[in-house]
């Protein structure tokens, strides 16, 4: 199984969107694919039937430990839309809280969050938690696992841990996602600078456009990037709208060859 890390030069670059592409791209070639995003903080709950309770808590922790206790009143739980678009872009279907077991309502920085949190019974955040929940799905029997992450690569995950210690006792290998835009070749150096520092892998990196405005001197960031980062450039991700928005994505797609680069090549 090839186990990929989504990070990004901030939040709001599009890591998501480069993740689902990646997830169609890897469907359409034949893979299996499974994908989580740990830890989401912006919210919303879900209401459900008692009937359809299965694998749901109304704790913040989407049922982040199957031993801890449950809320009384299970009427729900807390979805986020990026964990909502991975679990449905992946090709193998997995129960939301597999796919996100730390979901906060506030869209802050979810140690934050986490500290909010006044349900006692709540499981705290850390690398063993984060740890326990990717072992399950790398375990299963797909293709690819990938996980996004929460904002930029250096996140507190409590007062000691950080996202980063997650990614390295996993060994997963790295994309990062570069938001095109004013302060970028800072933001991007310093994550490949910081990735590398622990040892672990850059798979490859992406160029996003997030918004429709394209920066002055675009081309010249992307040579200037590209001139620093070892790494390969896997794609250049324009900016996608209106109503023909998924057929462009389909064109798009099947002109990129992001695969063989980060070496998965087709199956089918
Ligand atoms: N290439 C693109 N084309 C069109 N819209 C995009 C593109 N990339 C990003 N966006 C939009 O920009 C916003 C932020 O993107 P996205 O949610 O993927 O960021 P993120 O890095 O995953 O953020 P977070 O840190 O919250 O996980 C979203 O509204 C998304 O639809
Ligand atoms: C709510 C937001 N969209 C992200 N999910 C979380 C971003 C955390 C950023 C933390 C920080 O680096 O300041
Ligand atoms: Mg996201």
């Amino acid at each position: 199984m090839r186990k990929l890390f989504i990070t990004g030069t901030d939040t709001d670059v599009g890591k998501t969107e480069v993740a689902v592409l990646l997830l169609n791209a890897l469907a359409r070639a034949g893979f299996d694919t499974v994908a989580m995003k740990p830890i989401a903080a912006g919210c919303e709950w879900r209401a459900v039937s008692s009937a359809n309770m299965q694998n749901c808590s109304s704790t913040q922790t989407n049922g982040a430990d199957s031993e801890s206790p449950r809320s009384h009143h299970q009427s729900g739980y807390w979805v986020n839309e990026d964990a909502l678009k991975l679990q449905a872009a992946a090709t193998l279907q997995l129960p939301y809280s597999k796919v996100n077991p730390f979901a906060y309502e506030p869209a802050i920085a979810p140690h934050i969050a986490a500290m909010a949190e006044k349900n006692s019974a709540e499981i705290p955040l850390s690398v063993t938690q984060l740890l326990k929940h990717w072992q399950h799905l790398a375990a299963l029997d797909a293709d690819v696992l990938l996980t996004e992450g929460a904002g930029g690569w250096q996140l507190p995950l409590n007062a000691l841990e950080d996202m980063p210690s997650f990614v390295s006792r996993a060994n997963m290998d790295v994309i990062l996602v570069v938001g095109m835009r004013l302060g970028c070749l800072n933001h991007a150096l310093l994550t490949i600078s910081a990735i590398k520092a622990l040892g672990l892998k850059v798979a490859g990196w992406v160029a996003n456009q997030a918004t429709p405005d394209v920066m002055p001197m675009y081309k010249e960031n992307l040579a200037t990037l590209r001139s620093r980062i070892a790494a390969p450039l896997l794609a250049e991700v324009p900016y996608f709208s209106g109503a023909e928005m998924e057929a462009q994505q389909q064109v798009w797609l099947e002109q990129q060859n992001w695969l063989s680069q980060l070496k998965l090549s087709a199956k089918r």
